[in-house]
């Protein structure tokens, strides 16, 4: 009888914490990534521990930033009036926002959506992994350049798959040899999608191409923010 009870006031409570921060969202081309050149509806969350030098979103981690509450019906509703498949949750740092696992289960149950999430490697992706259907992380690891490599969370790279993508956004020729380590290291090219982007402006392109020749990184794929090139880099919403 007690469990009765208790039982109905526990959904409750979950159903009150189903609402995220939602700083901006908006449709677009996907600049980077698997899908770079398709439409995306991109939703991006408000809030992010931590704190890269070259982070191109500060703004939507600063603690007066204005957002909009969106519980995970007018988030789906959203998308589906856009009509694009394709979605990116991004931030900020989207795994933060409690009750995320909750918005993934209902996106991934429409087959006819692709998601991508877009995280920082500082937050353990295991219990998102087994979700059915599961949507496709775009994991960064952060490499010296950003300040915040010691925040990594190595063993993301035991749940990360080929369904996924690990991004390394290099700065500096340090940066690359590190990218370097790790590929050998966790042999990841075998295990996962392989992108380098540079941190934009910050590094010549064909500094890349020529780390990449050199050391015969087969099957890592470079990366140029297109949404930067097409817009003002500093533009929102695009
Ligand atoms: C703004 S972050 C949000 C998601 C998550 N916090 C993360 O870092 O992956 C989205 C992507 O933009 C990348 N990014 C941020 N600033 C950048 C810059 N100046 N140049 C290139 N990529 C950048 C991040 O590395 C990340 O891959
Ligand atoms: N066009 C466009 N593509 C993107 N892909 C990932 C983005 C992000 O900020 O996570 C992003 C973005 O901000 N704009
Ligand atoms: S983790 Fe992502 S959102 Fe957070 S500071 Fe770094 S680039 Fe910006
Ligand atoms: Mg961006």
């Amino acid at each position: 009888m007690k469990l009765l009870l208790i039982a109905p006031l526990m959904k409750k409570v979950e159903v009150i914490k189903m609402s995220f921060n939602v700083v901006e969202k908006f449709v677009s081309i996907n600049g980077e990534g698997r899908r770079c050149g398709q439409l995306a509806v991109f939703i991006r969350f408000a809030g992010c521990n931590l704190n890269c030098s070259y982070c191109d979103t500060a703004w939507a981690n600063e603690e007066d930033v204005s957002y909009e509450i969106m519980s995970i019906e007018e988030i789906y509703k959203y998308i589906k009036s856009s009509g694009v498949n394709n979605i990116t949750l991004t931030g900020g740092e989207p795994l933060l926002q409690e009750g995320i696992v909750n918005l993934l289960k209902t996106l991934s149950s429409d087959t006819e959506l692709y998601i991508e999430i877009e995280t920082n490697g500082s937050v353990l992706i295991d219990k998102f992994v087994s979700i059915k259907n599961c949507p496709s992380f775009t994991m960064d690891y952060k490499l010296p350049s950003s300040g915040m490599e010691n925040k990594m969370a190595l063993e993301n790279f035991k749940y990360i798959s080929k369904n996924d993508t690990i991004k390394f956004v290099s700065g500096s020729i340090e940066d690359l040899n590190r990218v370097k380590e790790l590929i050998e290291e966790y042999d990841l090219v075998n295990k996962t999608n392989v992108y380098i982007s540079s941190v934009f402006g910050k590094i010549a392109l064909d500094e890349i191409v020529e780390f990449m020749k050199n050391n015969n990184m087969n099957g890592v794929t470079l990366q140029v923010q297109l949404h930067k090139i097409i817009w003002d880099p500093d533009k929102r919403s695009v």
